[in-house]
C-alpha cells in the first residue's frame, strides 16, 4: 500500500515538475512518448485561435507535432506565405483536402467544398458560369438592398424606438441567411423582422454547422460512436439535416415548377437565382439537371453555397462594426468618404457597382477586418506525396496539414511591428487605391485555384450594409460586453454582439 501510495505522488511529481518546465520554454507541453499534439488539442479545445497563434509565434511560423506510434498521425501547423503559396498553389495537386475531410464534413454531400480533383473542377465552372454572370450580380444587389430596407432598417428602427439592446451578430445572421436564400432559391425565409421569428431551417442549419465542428475537434471514435447510439450532437445532427433537406428539396420542387410554367428560361431575369441557373444550365455543364433524379446533386450544390455565403460575410460585418464603432476616427473618415462619393444634393445616391467601388477607404477598412478577424480562420489540407515544406519541414501521407489564417494576421514577419493594431490606411497605396496584396499572406478568401468565387459579391453586399448601417446610426457597443472569438469553423463571436442605437443627425 505504501509503495503505491509512494509510485503515484512520484509520478504526479513527475507529470507536474515536467509540466512546470515545458510550460516556460515552450507555449505547448512536449510529453514522453504522445507527444506535443494531446497538449496542442486540449489547449486549441478551448481556445483555438489564440492558442494557435501563441505557438506559431514560438516556433517562427511553423511547428511539427510529431505524436508516437501510439496515436499515429502528425500535424504540421502554419502560418509561413512561403508554406501557402506551396501548399495553395504552386502544389496544389498534392493537398487536396482529404479523407478526413469528407468524413467529418458528409452533410455536405458532394458539393464543392467537399470534393477534389476533376469533380470539384466541374463544379467550380459550373458555379463560375452562373455568379459571374451579369444578371445574377444584378439580382444580387437587388436582394440586398430589398432586406435592407425592408428587413435590417425597420428591425433597427425598432431596437431604436425602444431603446432596446441587441445582438448585432444575430441581426447580421438572420440577414445572410435571408439574403443567400434569395441568391440560391429566390426563396426569402424572412427571419430578419421585427418578432425574430425562430425558423426551424435556419435553425436545423446552425446545428448542422455545429455538430461538423464538433466532430473536426473530437477523436474520430468519439462522434462515431455518438452516431451508432444515436445520442447527443450526433442525434440533433440527424434531426436537422432532416429538417433542412426537406426545406432544400422544397425549394428545388418550387424552382422546376416556376421555371415550367415561364416561357423561356430568360423570361425571369431580374429573378436570376443560382437553382434556376443550373436548372437550364447556360455554362453547358455534364450533368443534366432538367431530370428528378439530379435532386440530390442539386441539394448538394445549394447546401454548399449557403455554407459558404452565409456566415463568412456575417461574422466579418459582426468584427468590421466592432472595430469601426471602438475606433472613433475610423467611422469619421468612412462617413467622410460616403459624404464624398455618395451624397449629391444632400442625399446618398448610387445605383451600384461603380460607385460602391469608389469607396476605398471603406474597402479598406474591410480588408484590415478580414486580415485580424478572417471569417475562415483555418484551412486543413491532406498530402498525397511526400513532400518538404520551402520552410523545411517533411510532410507525408498520414500528416495533417493545417493553416492558421487567424495567426497569419498576427505575425510581425508578415504585417510588421504594428501587425495588432487596427490600421485601414496600410492597405491604401500613395496614389490612393488598394494595396494589392498577394493571396498567400493574406488569404482571407484562400488562395490559389480554390480561392474564393464570392468575394467581389461579398464586397458588394458588405459595402451596401455598412452605407445603410453607419449613415443612419450610431452603434454604441454594451458597455463591459465581452468580446472574444468562437471555437467554430466560422470565426463568430463567442458572445455575440450586443449594442444600442442612436440615430444620426444629419
Ligand atoms: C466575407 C465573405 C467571404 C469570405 C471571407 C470567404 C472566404 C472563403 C475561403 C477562405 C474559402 C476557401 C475555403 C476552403 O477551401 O476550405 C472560400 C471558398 C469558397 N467561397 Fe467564399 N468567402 C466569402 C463569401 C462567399 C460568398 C458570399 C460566396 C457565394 C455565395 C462564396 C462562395 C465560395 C465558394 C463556392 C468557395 C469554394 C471554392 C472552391 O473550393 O473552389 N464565398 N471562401
Amino acid at each position: 500500500m505504501v509503495v503505491v501510495a509512494l509510485l503515484c505522488c512520484f509520478f504526479f511529481y513527475f507529470v507536474l515538475s515536467y509540466w512546470m518546465k515545458n510550460k516556460k520554454s515552450k507555449p505547448v507541453t512536449d510529453w514522453p512518448i504522445v507527444g506535443m499534439l494531446p497538449g496542442f488539442l486540449l489547449s486549441a479545445v478551448r481556445r483555438p485561435h489564440d492558442s494557435s497563434t501563441s505557438t506559431l509565434r514560438h516556433f517562427k511560423g511553423t511547428v511539427e507535432f510529431k505524436s508516437s506510434w501510439i496515436l499515429n498521425v502528425d500535424c504540421v501547423l502554419t502560418s509561413d506565405p512561403m508554406n501557402i503559396n506551396h501548399i495553395l498553389s504552386k502544389n496544389f495537386a498534392n493537398y487536396p483536402k482529404g479523407s478526413h475531410f469528407r468524413e467529418v464534413t458528409d452533410p455536405l454531400g458532394d458539393g464543392i467544398f467537399r470534393s477534389d480533383s476533376d469533380v470539384w473542377k466541374a463544379q467550380r465552372k459550373l458555379m463560375l458560369t452562373a455568379m459571374h454572370d451579369k444578371r445574377f450580380e444584378v439580382f444580387s444587389e437587388k436582394c440586398t438592398w430589398q432586406k435592407v430596407e425592408k428587413g435590417l432598417i425597420p428591425v433597427l428602427e425598432h431596437v431604436y424606438k425602444l431603446g432596446m439592446e441587441v445582438d448585432l451578430q444575430e441581426l447580421f445572421q438572420r440577414f445572410t441567411f435571408d439574403v443567400i436564400c434569395l441568391l440560391v432559391f429566390g426563396f426569402d425565409s424572412n427571419s430578419l423582422s421585427v418578432e425574430f421569428p425562430e425558423i426551424p431551417h435556419e435553425k436545423a442549419f446552425d446545428d448542422i454547422e455545429k455538430a461538423v465542428f464538433t466532430r473536426y475537434i473530437m477523436p474520430k471514435a468519439y462522434w462515431k460512436l455518438l452516431r451508432w447510439l444515436n445520442v447527443g450532437q450526433e442525434k440533433k445532427l440527424k434531426e436537422a439535416r432532416e429538417i433542412f433537406d426537406r426545406f432544400i428539396y422544397d425549394c428545388i420542387s418550387a424552382s422546376r415548377e416556376k421555371l415550367s410554367r415561364s416561357k423561356s428560361s430568360t423570361e425571369n431575369d431580374e429573378e436570376f437565382n443560382l437553382i434556376t441557373a443550373f436548372l437550364v444550365d447556360e455554362g453547358g455543364g455534364q450533368t443534366d439537371y432538367t431530370c428528378e433524379n439530379s435532386n440530390e446533386i442539386l441539394r448538394d450544390h445549394a447546401f454548399n453555397l449557403m455554407a459558404a455565403g452565409r456566415d463568412t460575410v456575417s461574422s466579418c460585418l459582426t468584427w468590421f462594426v466592432w472595430l469601426v464603432a471602438t475606433n472613433p476616427s475610423i467611422e469619421t473618415k468612412i462617413l467622410d468618404e460616403i459624404k464624398e462619393k455618395l451624397l449629391i444634393n444632400g442625399e446618398l445616391r448610387f445605383s451600384g457597382t461603380k460607385e460602391l467601388n469608389a469607396l476605398v477607404y471603406l474597402q479598406a477598412v474591410f480588408c484590415e477586418t478580414l486580415r485580424l478577424y478572417p471569417s475562415v480562420p483555418f484551412n486543413n489540407k491532406s498530402v498525397v506525396q511526400p513532400d518538404v515544406l520551402p520552410s523545411g519541414h517533411r510532410v507525408d501521407q498520414k500528416t495533417k496539414v493545417l493553416i492558421s489564417f487567424y495567426a497569419m494576421g498576427r505575425m510581425k514577419q508578415i504585417w510588421g511591428e504594428d501587425c495588432l493594431d487596427f490600421k485601414p490606411e496600410r492597405w491604401i497605396t500613395e496614389r490612393g487605391g488598394i494595396m494589392h496584396v498577394p493571396s498567400y499572406k493574406f488569404p482571407a478568401f484562400n488562395a490559389g485555384p480554390r480561392s474564393c468565387i464570392g468575394k467581389d459579391m461579398s464586397f458588394i453586399q458588405m459595402k451596401i450594409i455598412a452605407v445603410a448601417l453607419l449613415w443612419n446610426y450610431h452603434i454604441q457597443p454594451v458597455e463591459g460586453h465581452p468580446i472574444l472569438p468562437k471555437s467554430s469553423v466560422v470565426l463568430h463571436m463567442k458572445y455575440g454582439l450586443k449594442i444600442r442605437v442612436t440615430k444620426r443627425s444629419g
